[in-house]
């Protein structure tokens, strides 16, 4: 069989390339791989079982939710949360003034809280841009959020941080289940068990109280079709196939629970990051910065920017899509497994092979995007002066299991940053500020401070 497979080097027996990808920037070695084999290539991880299922995934989360579910499940759940989303007008299609006020609410709140700061100190927006943006997320899956600093949602965002942190070091798990009984291994594996499970403690208490109100709304007569979070979506959809199996099989405690931890975590951490990306690459630009400011003096004025002024401002989407071109938020991608044998490139992909899409060697592909480690948004502007996106632009992925809240993300990226660059300019503390990024499941920035100055 390996001499139907895509070509690519050999590794050591068990461990097969493990240990020679750099485990601080594991996607340029892949990069580098893939400039020396082509395209489409195959790298013997662990030659004792199968890559997929992974055992984090499937091991840890045993498929439920949506980004580790397949088959019947995954379909399921993600026509549900497409209709959710789309309900909430986080879709292309039909109204969206009600997530748009919901955006321009937090960030509204964002602005006034740097404003209470002290302006001429620098400042690190990873937790004010977490808040606000938490926030938004927060009242997406549960209906509600919190005030900065309540100890709830301190503790919920801790847990997201340390869990994202944990899964990064246990990555090798994936591929070498049983490296969970060395020391190393242990305690994160212990700290991320211990974690999901509190965490779904705290999701059960939500639902209980979103139920009381459910039933509340009931018993008044309220039109209870018009749910606004995704725990009530979750609840109403149950009790609509209340007497089939699907309660059972896909409207199950356990599922509700991943379901609510996974569009929580997806939608938080790349969000935040990209953002984080963007007011660094802005900060450290300052030509492009004052472009960006022109352009939403002479579409806004002195408005407010909605939604309806994405099509006139496409500079702006020009920076986001280079900021996510630039630093893939998710670099080596989320991976794909094979359902069936695959035939590509005249290759055999066998049933079962775990296929990594690694963003990063689209996105830095010198013959795509010349100098690639300039950051130019122009390339993302075409010969009429309007956004275009190239076809090797997929920080989404592409395909049916594309991520299911780009639109959402979009939404949330321009209004967010429009707003912040229309009330602040922004300066970097520290220009030598390391821009390689740490890498976990996302690639984050290091730490970096910035001076908001009211425009
Ligand atoms: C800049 C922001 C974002 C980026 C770069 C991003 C990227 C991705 C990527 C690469 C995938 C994997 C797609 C695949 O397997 O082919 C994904 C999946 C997913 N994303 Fe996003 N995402 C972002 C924002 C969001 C937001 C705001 C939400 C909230 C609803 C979200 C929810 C999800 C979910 C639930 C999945 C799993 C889909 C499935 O397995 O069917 N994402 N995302």
């Amino acid at each position: 069989q390996r001499r139907k497979l895509p070509p690519g080097p050999w590794g050591l027996p068990l461990v097969g390339y493990l240990p020679f990808l750099d485990p601080k920037a594991p996607q340029v070695s892949l990069t580098e791989l893939a400039k020396k084999y082509g395209p489409v290539y195959s790298l013997l991880l662990d030659v004792t079982t199968g890559r997929a299922p992974l055992y984090l995934t499937h091991g840890i989360m045993n498929g439920y939710g949506i980004i580790c579910a397949q088959g019947d499940l995954w379909k399921d759940q993600r026509r549900f949360v497409h209709n959710c989303l789309r309900h909430f007008g986080a879709s292309k299609i039909g109204p969206r003034d009600n997530m748009e006020k919901l955006i321009i609410k937090h960030v509204k709140e964002f602005v006034r809280y740097i404003k209470t700061l002290d302006t001429k100190q620098p400042i690190d927006p990873l937790r004010p841009l977490r808040h606000c943006l938490g926030s938004i997320i927060n009242e997406i899956v549960f209906g509600r959020s919190w005030e900065r600093g309540n100890e709830t949602w301190e503790e919920l965002q801790e847990l997201q941080e340390e869990g994202l942190k944990y899964i990064g070091i246990a990555g090798p798990l994936n591929f070498l289940p049983f490296l969970r009984f060395l020391p190393m291994f242990k305690r994160p594996m212990s700290f991320l068990i211990k974690g999901q499970h509190k965490t779904h403690r705290f999701y059960q208490k939500l639902i209980n109280e979103e139920n009381v109100l459910l039933n509340k709304s009931r018993s008044a007569d309220l039109d209870t079709n018009s749910y606004t979070n995704l725990i009530q979506g979750f609840l109403i959809e149950r009790e609509k196939r209340q007497n089939t199996d699907d309660v059972h099989k896909y409207y199950n405690e356990k599922q509700f629970h991943h379901l609510l931890a996974d569009v929580f975590g997806a939608g938080l951490d790349t969000t935040l990051v990209t953002l984080r990306w963007f007011l660094l690459y802005i900060a450290r630009n300052a030509k492009i910065q004052s472009q960006l400011r022109d352009d939403l003096k002479t579409i806004l004025n002195d408005r407010d920017p909605s939604l309806n002024d994405m099509e006139s401002l496409p500079f702006v989407e020009a920076c986001l899509s280079e900021t996510q071109r630039i630093r893939s938020v998710v670099p080596i991608g989320i991976p794909h497994g094979a359902l069936d044998d695959i035939k590509l490139n005249g290759y055999v992909i066998p049933k079962g092979a775990m296929i990594v899409p690694l963003q990063w060697a689209v996105h830095m592909n010198e013959k795509v995007y010349p100098e690639p480690e300039n950051f130019n948004p122009s390339r993302f502007i075409n010969e009429e002066g309007r956004y275009f996106k190239p076809e090797y632009f997929i920080p989404f992925q592409n395909g049916k299991r594309m991520c299911i809240g780009d639109e959402l993300a979009r939404m949330m990226m321009f209004l967010v940053s429009t707003t912040i660059l229309k009330t602040f300019h922004l300066d970097l503390e520290d220009h030598k500020t390391c821009m390689e990024g740490e890498s976990g499941i996302t690639l984050s920035p290091q730490p970096y401070k910035l001076i908001f100055s009211e425009i």
